[in-house]
């Protein structure tokens, strides 16, 4: 039995959820149960404080955990990370009330700055020269200068929302963070074993994510056109329609290209673009 820790409720509980049940990981979960055994794989599941998380991996309390990178360079564990997750994206940034001038991270020389993360701002200030008074605080680190304990702010950033909603300018990126699978260093060989198998389903569910399966017809005459823009995974799949000059081709296409792709097929020919979710991607 492996035992994996993930975040109890906040920014990476519903995606480090869905993506344990999406590598067909079956369990019974309910708000008041701390602690979770899969019904289908030996897995027991812990559900905590994302900041202990890190120390549990490193003490092998736990064996994984699931962490946003933030938490884990702020923990000074970054070895302990064996896989990125792809959720949980943002950045760690600066930033200073808007109506106040900004144009340089020298600016913020003697000055106060919030924050929940003292050591990756300690380094980052460092790096330049700067040395600034850091206030540790856990928690909505935004209202800071609005209530006069700080002159700027150091802190997540998704949307920038709660920064606008609280008079702040982003003016510096400190850290950009992801979601990441954690793994105790002193693994035994049996729980090795299932790590590997856990990594290479997510793996799978991943790589399933980021592409799509397209299925078009084309005129012959522009296949060699069609097959350059999808090159797929090997090559793609070309069968003859029933009507003479046409075929069917069927490849996999990454999403962060869909579009343009879809918009140079119409251009070279393509007709009836059909575009499925894929559910696993095995390499
Ligand atoms: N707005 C956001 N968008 C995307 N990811 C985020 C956002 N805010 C935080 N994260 C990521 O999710 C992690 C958990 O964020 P959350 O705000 O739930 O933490 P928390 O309040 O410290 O939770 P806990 O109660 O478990 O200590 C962060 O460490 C960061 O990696
Ligand atoms: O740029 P945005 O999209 O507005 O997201 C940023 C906010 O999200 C996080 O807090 P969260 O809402 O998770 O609340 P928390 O303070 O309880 O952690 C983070 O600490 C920021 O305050
Ligand atoms: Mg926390």
């Amino acid at each position: 039995m492996i035992r994996l820790a993930i975040q109890k409720s906040g920014r990476l509980s519903e995606d480090s959820l869905s993506l344990i049940r999406e590598c067909g990981i079956g369990f019974l979960s309910s708000t008041f149960k701390l602690k979770t055994e899969a019904t289908n794989f030996p897995l027991e599941i812990l559900f905590l404080r994302d900041d202990d998380i890190p120390g549990y991996v490193q003490d092998g309390v736990a064996d994984l955990g699931i962490v946003g990178q933030n938490v884990l360079v702020e923990a000074g564990l970054m070895p302990l990370e064996v896989e990125p997750l792809g959720f949980s994206k943002c950045r760690l940034s600066l930033a200073v009330p808007r109506g106040q001038a900004y144009d340089s991270v020298n600016d913020l020389q003697g000055k106060n700055i919030a924050t929940s993360y003292p050591q990756l701002l300690g380094s980052y200030l460092a790096e330049r020269g700067v040395q600034a008074h850091l206030h540790t605080i856990s928690g909505s680190v935004e209202i800071a200068p609005s209530i006069g304990l700080a002159d700027a702010i150091c802190d997540i950033v998704s949307s920038g929302s709660t920064l606008l909603g609280n008079g702040l300018r982003e003016v510096e990126t400190v850290f950009r963070s992801e979601a990441v699978l954690i793994a105790n260093q002193n693994l035994s060989a049996e729980k090795q074993e299932l790590l590997d198998q856990l990594r290479f389903r997510m793996q799978a569910v991943r790589r399933a994510r980021r592409n799509k399966y397209i299925v078009l017809n084309a005129p012959v005459a522009a296949l060699d056109a069609v097959k350059a823009l999808l090159p797929g995974i090997k090559s793609p799949t070309v069968t003859p329609l029933a009507e003479e000059g046409w075929v069917s081709v069927q490849s996999v296409v990454n999403e962060d290209d869909f579009w343009h792709v879809t918009d140079r097929l119409k251009a070279v020919g393509a007709e009836g673009i059909l575009v499925l979710p894929i559910e696993k991607m095995i390499a």
